[in-house]
């Protein structure tokens, strides 16, 4: 939501139309709606990139010397795997740093850590097992705030005055909350 508020309108109006044109007045959004809405899914693939929630890996333990990227790493090494980095690795991503949905839609990366530019859920043999649950929470739960309400910055609060800093941590929780005031389309 923050990444969202802090962005041009015209992304979220354009999420709030796709999630409400294919929900229709059915009132509640389920998981099968989520595969009709390919902008709600670039919006949180695009959020994963930029904010992972686990930004560094679980530590993994070599079990032999190895050689990655010209670097050395001896047998018995405690290895991190930098998440949050990769996620804006100028090499992959053009204008990391930017939070630009578009860039999402029609990609053939996913993130199910295959595709190492974008682990969000971790990869190999000890990644997340429930990928599926998590995401379909993440994405039926924005789409349902999304679909039953609109949503204004405080009064008196900018755009550029939104923050994205996070606390340090296993995961990353917002430092600063962001109080939004929700409008109740169905009330
Ligand atoms: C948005 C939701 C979630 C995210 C971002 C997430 C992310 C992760 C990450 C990054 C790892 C470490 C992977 C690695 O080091 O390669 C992990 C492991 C794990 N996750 Fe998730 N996860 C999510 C939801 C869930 C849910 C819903 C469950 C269970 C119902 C779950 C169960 C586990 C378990 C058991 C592991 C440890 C796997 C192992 O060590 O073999 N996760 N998750």
């Amino acid at each position: 939501m923050a990444a969202l508020m802090k962005s041009p309108e015209a992304i979220l109006k354009k999420a709030q139309a796709e999630i409400r044109g294919a929900v229709g007045n059915k009132d509640i959004v389920n998981e099968d709606d989520i595969q009709k809405l390919p902008y709600l899914k670039a919006i949180v693939k695009e959020t994963f990139r930029l904010y992972p929630p686990a930004l560094l890996s679980v530590p993994r333990q070599t079990l032999a010397n190895c050689i990655i990227n010209g670097h050395e790493i001896q047998f018995n090494s405690i290895v991190y795997t930098n998440v949050w980095a990769i996620g804006r690795e100028l090499e992959y991503w053009e204008n990391p740093n930017e939070f630009l949905p578009e860039r999402c839609l029609n990609i053939s990366v996913d993130m199910k850590g295959k595709d190492f530019q974008l682990i969000p859920f971790g990869a190999g043999r000890r990644g997340c097992p429930r990928y599926s649950l998590g995401l379909a929470m993440v994405e039926v739960g924005l789409a349902s705030l999304l679909y039953s309400f609109d949503w204004e910055l405080p009064f008196g609060i900018k755009k550029d005055d939104v923050d994205t800093q996070v606390l340090p941590g296993l995961t990353m929780p917002k430092k600063n909350d962001l109080p939004l005031p929700a409008k109740n389309l169905y009330a």
